[in-house]
């Protein structure tokens, strides 16, 4: 699998300097079989399991590809969350620090339009390739800030997520038609049904097409997975137990509301432990400080809703906790993927209180074929820690 280098992906020479800076050394199997074909502006269907290096696959191709003129906008990715439109950005600013005159910037809601409308009126500072959440984008190609008819590439990250929710898949309708109808178009994610394929396929012409075959492949080896049978009431005396008996470099623990996931954090705040919470009922700003401190390992601890549960990328996080189980196995695979990045280790331990919980957690057995026992009395360190 690892038989070709980065070399072989023919890319710009900055590009090459760039991905040796980060420490990559081969790629990935999802790189190393869409990049070439991306690189040629092919359409792409990209499905590959949690923390593969699908982002880099569409970063480094767009950056390739580009060829950067004042005041258009060649390059549009999309993607379901704030935060994760500003990784993938700060993802260009990282690959393409050799590539000084091509600007990227990120536009999402919860922060004032005028600010993006500035940015992009002035032709010196108007980016080549925009990032963003469909409601914002949509809305600044509406009152012609944005202009989308230099398109040249066009990218949705997350695309069963986008295109599922059908008011989310008519904006981004809009906005795809708002863009030429000579471009690239390039979808990523983890999870893909038949249906949701197909309607992927209806945006593009002849795709290069690479899925994980069989649903059992998309379980992450490196990842340990338990559960613990409990009532609800018994749950924070044991995520207490766990934190303190655990040993992790970061966690998130994923709860199923803005309410919980508030009352949770302040819990495990009074509670001594280093916790931060991320949702959606806090003001952009700070959700994206959230982000950026759990980020930059200033904090440990992350109480999280959904928001966070897919593509959300980093790297020292070893375990999750389950806290709430999710509603479906696709969201339980996607949160239980933001441990165990890139065939590391980890673990991961969903709570179980309800007839609900147990038929999510058979399913994600079944479906992924994967099995998930009751947690031991101990685990061994070795086994989830990363060296
Ligand atoms: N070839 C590589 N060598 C080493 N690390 C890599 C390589 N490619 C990507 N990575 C790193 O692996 C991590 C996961 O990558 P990325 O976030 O792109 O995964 P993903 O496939 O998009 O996952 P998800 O489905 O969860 O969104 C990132 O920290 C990224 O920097």
């Amino acid at each position: 699998m690892h038989a070709t280098g980065f070399r072989d992906l023919l890319l710009k020479p900055e590009l090459e300097r760039a991905i040796a800076d980060c420490g990559f050394e081969h790629p990935s199997e999802v790189q190393q079989e869409c990049i070439p074909q991306a690189t040629l502006g092919m359409d792409i269907i990209g499905q590959a399991k949690s923390g593969m290096g699908k982002t880099a696959v569409f970063v480094l191709s767009t950056l390739h590809q580009l060829e950067p003129v004042d005041g258009e906008v060649s390059v549009l990715i999309l993607c379901h969350t704030r935060e994760l439109a500003y990784q993938i950005k700060n993802e260009y600013t990282r690959f393409g620090k050799y590539l000084p005159d091509v600007r990227t910037s990120v536009f999402y809601g919860g922060t004032p339009a005028k600010l993006d409308q500035e940015i992009l009126k002035n032709k010196s500072t108007c980016p080549h390739i925009v990032v963003g959440t469909p409601g914002r984008i949509a809305a600044l190609i509406r009152d012609k800030s944005l202009n989308a008819g230099h398109v040249k590439h066009f990218v949705l990250d997350e695309c069963d997520r986008l295109i599922d929710e059908l008011d989310m898949r008519r904006t981004v309708q809009e906005i795809f038609k708002a863009t030429p109808h000579h471009k690239q178009v390039m979808m990523f994610t983890a999870t893909l049904s038949p249906e949701t394929k197909a309607v992927c396929k209806k945006f593009m012409q002849n795709p290069f097409e690479i899925y994980v075959d069989d649903e059992t492949k998309l379980t992450l080896h490196g990842l340990q997975q338990y559960y613990v049978d409990l009532p609800s009431d018994k749950k924070n005396r044991k995520l207490s137990d766990l934190l303190d008996t655990l040993e992790f470099n970061q966690v998130c623990i994923f709860v199923s509301s803005v309410a919980r996931a508030k009352h949770l954090n302040n819990l495990l705040v009074e509670c001594q432990f280093p916790s931060i919470t991320i949702h959606s009922g806090m003001k952009q700003e700070e959700r994206i400080a959230k982000y950026k401190s759990f980020k930059e390992f200033t904090s440990r601890i992350i109480v999280a809703t959904d928001i966070f549960g897919r593509g959300i990328d980093v790297e020292r996080v070893n375990i999750v906790i389950n806290y709430d189980l999710p509603d479906t196995a696709d969201a339980y695979l996607h949160r239980v993927g933001r441990a165990g990045r890139f065939g590391t280790k980890g673990l991961a331990i969903s709570f179980v209180s309800t007839p609900e919980d147990q038929e999510v957690l058979k399913k994600v057995q079944d479906r992924f074929e994967v099995s998930i026992p009751a947690m031991p009395e101990t685990i061994d360190i070795s086994t989830y820690m990363n060296a």
